[in-house]
Parts: C-alpha cells; sequence; structure tokens
C-alpha cells in the first residue's frame, strides 16, 4: 500500500481512482463497512482504491483546542486500512487555509485534478468543503460535472455498545473514557490499543515484584479511564499476557497519569526503548490507594489472578466476569 503525505506527494502518473475520504479514527466496523466498498467498487472498475484523511482532526482547526481523544495513530489506520484492501492512503494537513475552500474547490483539487476519481463512496453523513457546506447531495452533484460517480454507504451498524446508538468513533471514545472496553471492543472489532515508547519510571515496580512497562502514549491519545485492567502487552511481535495500570498511582502520591503494563510471568524482559502496545481487554476496579504497601502487593496479585483468568476465558471465549462501565475518569 501506498502511503503519501500530501497532494504533492502523489505519483504524477496516477490513473483514475475510487476513493473514500474521511477521519476514519479507529477504522471501526462502521468505517470497514464503507472503506471495504470502496475496495469491492475499485476491482469492479479495475483501479485503485484510496482513502483520503486528515491530520490534525479537523475540529482542531475549526475549534482550536477541541482535538478530539484518538483511537489510533495514522500508521495503526494506515496498517488497518492496508488489511481492508486499501491500495493507497493519502493524508492531508488539515490547514486554516485547506479549511476554507469552497466544497466545490476541495473537489477539484482533491478528487479531480490529483486523485482523477472514477467514483467516491462514502456514508450518508459525510460533510466537506468550508464550513462542512458540502453533503452528499452535492457531490453527486459535482460527479456528474467532473465524471466520478457517488454511492452512498447507508448501512448504519449498532449492537449493545451504547445501548443501541449508531456505532460511531465518539461513542467508542466515550466507552473508552468510562473503561467499557468490552464497548469499545465491540464497535471497533478488536481490542483497544494504546501505543508508544517503554519509559523509565521510578523503578519501584521491580520492588514491589511486579516490573511494569511504563508506555509514554502519542498525544491525544484516547486513554482508557483510571484503574487496572486485563490486556495484552504487545512487544517485538509478541503479545503476552498482561496486568494494566492506568492513572497516577495515588499510593505514591503520584502526580502524572501512567499507562503501565506487567507481563504476567514473565522475568527478565528488557523493554526500554522499544515501541510496545497495550491491549485492554476488561477493566478490574478503580486505582486506589491501600493501607500498606503489603496491601498494593497483594491487591496486585488478586489483579493478576484475575487477568489471567479472563485472558485464558477469552482464548476458550468463555464469559469474562469483567466489572461493567464506571462513570467518569476518578
Ligand atoms: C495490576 C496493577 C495494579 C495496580 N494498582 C495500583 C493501585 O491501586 N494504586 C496505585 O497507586 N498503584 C497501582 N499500581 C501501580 C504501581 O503503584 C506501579 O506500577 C508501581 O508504583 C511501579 O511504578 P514504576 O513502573 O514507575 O516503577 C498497580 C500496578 C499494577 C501492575
Ligand atoms: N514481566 C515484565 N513486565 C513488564 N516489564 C518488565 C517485565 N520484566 C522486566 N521488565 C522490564 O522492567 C521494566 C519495569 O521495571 P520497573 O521497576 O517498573 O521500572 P520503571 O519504573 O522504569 O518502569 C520494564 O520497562 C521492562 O524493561
Amino acid at each position: 500500500m501506498q502511503r503519501w503525505r500530501g497532494l504533492e506527494e502523489i505519483p504524477e502518473d496516477w490513473g483514475r481512482s475510487v476513493v473514500t475520504i474521511g477521519s476514519y479514527d479507529g477504522v471501526h466496523r462502521g468505517h470497514q463497512l464503507i472503506i471495504g466498498r470502496a475496495v469491492e467498487r475499485a476491482r469492479e472498475l479495475g483501479v485503485p482504491a484510496v482513502v483520503v484523511t486528515f491530520d490534525p482532526h479537523p475540529s482542531e482547526v475549526v475549534r482550536p483546542g477541541s482535538h478530539p481523544p484518538l483511537l489510533a495513530p495514522h500508521h495503526r489506520r494506515a496498517e488497518l486500512m492496508a488489511g481492508l484492501g486499501v491500495d493507497a492512503v493519502l493524508v492531508l494537513s488539515f490547514t486554516k487555509e485547506f479549511s476554507r475552500l469552497s466544497p466545490a474547490d476541495f473537489v477539484v483539487k482533491v478528487l479531480v485534478d490529483r486523485l482523477h476519481a472514477k467514483a467516491v463512496v462514502e456514508g450518508p453523513n459525510f460533510r466537506f468543503g468550508h464550513r462542512a457546506a458540502g453533503d452528499v447531495a452535492l457531490l453527486t452533484e459535482l460527479g456528474g460535472d467532473y465524471d466520478f460517480g457517488v454511492e452512498v454507504v447507508d448501512l448504519y451498524v449498532s449492537g449493545e455498545a451504547g445501548g443501541g446508538e449508531p456505532f460511531s468513533s465518539t461513542l467508542t471514545r466515550r466507552l473508552i473514557a468510562e473503561g467499557d472496553m468490552a464497548g469499545a471492543a465491540e464497535i471497533l472489532g478488536r481490542p483497544h490499543r494504546v501505543e508508544g515508547v517503554v519509559v523509565r519510571g521510578a523503578q519501584r515496580g521491580r520492588e514491589l515484584g511486579y516490573p511494569t512497562a511504563n508506555v509514554e502514549t502519542l498525544p491525544h491519545t484516547a486513554v482508557p479511564a483510571d484503574g487496572v485492567y486485563a490486556g495484552w502487552l504487545e512487544a517485538d511481535g509478541e503479545s503476552m499476557p498482561a496486568a494494566i495500570s492506568v492513572g497516577t498511582n495515588p499510593q505514591f502520591d503520584g502526580t502524572e497519569r501512567t499507562v503501565e503494563a506487567y507481563a504476567i510471568d514473565r522475568v527478565g524482559l528488557d523493554l526500554y526503548g522499544l515501541h510496545v502496545a497495550v491491549e485492554f481487554l476488561a477493566r478490574l476496579r478503580g486505582q486506589r490507594r491501600f493501607e500498606t504497601i503489603e496491601a498494593l502487593k497483594e491487591g496486585i496479585a488478586e489483579d493478576v489472578e484475575r487477568s489471567r483468568a479472563m485472558i485464558a476465558g477469552e482464548r476458550d471465549g468463555a464469559d469474562d466476569g469483567a466489572e461493567g462501565p464506571v462513570a467518569g475518569r476518578s
């Protein structure tokens, strides 16, 4: 799959293509349907499928400071899109100037001049151009002028997550902020993952008997609600069952929020400096301050046993018995 950062990186001799445009943060199951349809259409027409997306998230430019927490960084989205059969991903810098393009100028500049769109596939709520003035009706009209077809994938997916609300990135962010990782996974079609480089912490974990890889998360990461989770630590291509702690470590009067994972039963790992991923299966409890360090250790030992059982249950497809979502981030 090709990855282009800006219109200039599209090869000069790029032919016609099927295009879908969107933030596609998380590439959740609703996104997968639209992107999957774009790929199918591309195969039918015998041309490549291109996804156009934006960085930063458009809302940051429209309302500075409003950048939403991200479900997946761009390189991860690209991996997921490659898995769906996408041939190229174009990431456009969403600048103030770019945000001022009228819907028609956007279409000409991106879809017509550079990508030579033959067909465009979108969801029914797709908006584009200055003040999000363009919609699928206008896109269809412009397609008539510039020789591309428009297909609207009118399939909202929903399920138990969010009480039957249609699947969306916004709903997924809310569930993650509440620690409802099963709900988030239902929408994403996989567990939520947070990634980054392993950095040094207080070097206290090893003394407690539970060394934890402290993951320096990327800016705007959707970090789950503070608490303790069962999940996995993925490093060097290996996915290891883990007990994960998210929070400020009130036991030690911490102030900085960290994401730390103990790989269960693994001794002698050296993960410093590695880019790793943490995947969340279920929330076990909130972070708390125990009476003594001894009591914290007993608490962690219990978390580890529950995590082990849940992860084994997940492998066997059994019910995990996890705690329900919590309100807020306390
Ligand atoms: C499964 C698990 C549960 C934890 N629960 C708590 C907790 O309830 N309260 C707390 O302050 N810290 C908790 N921690 C975090 C530890 O305090 C932290 O890992 C330890 O201080 C080591 O920090 P370091 O990696 O910076 O050395 C937990 C850690 C793990 C692995
Ligand atoms: N089972 C394990 N799970 C996670 N990290 C481990 C494990 N075994 C060894 N390590 C290593 O130990 C480090 C964590 O030890 P810790 O005492 O918590 O130090 P720090 O405070 O720097 O995180 C990790 O970054 C990793 O390199």
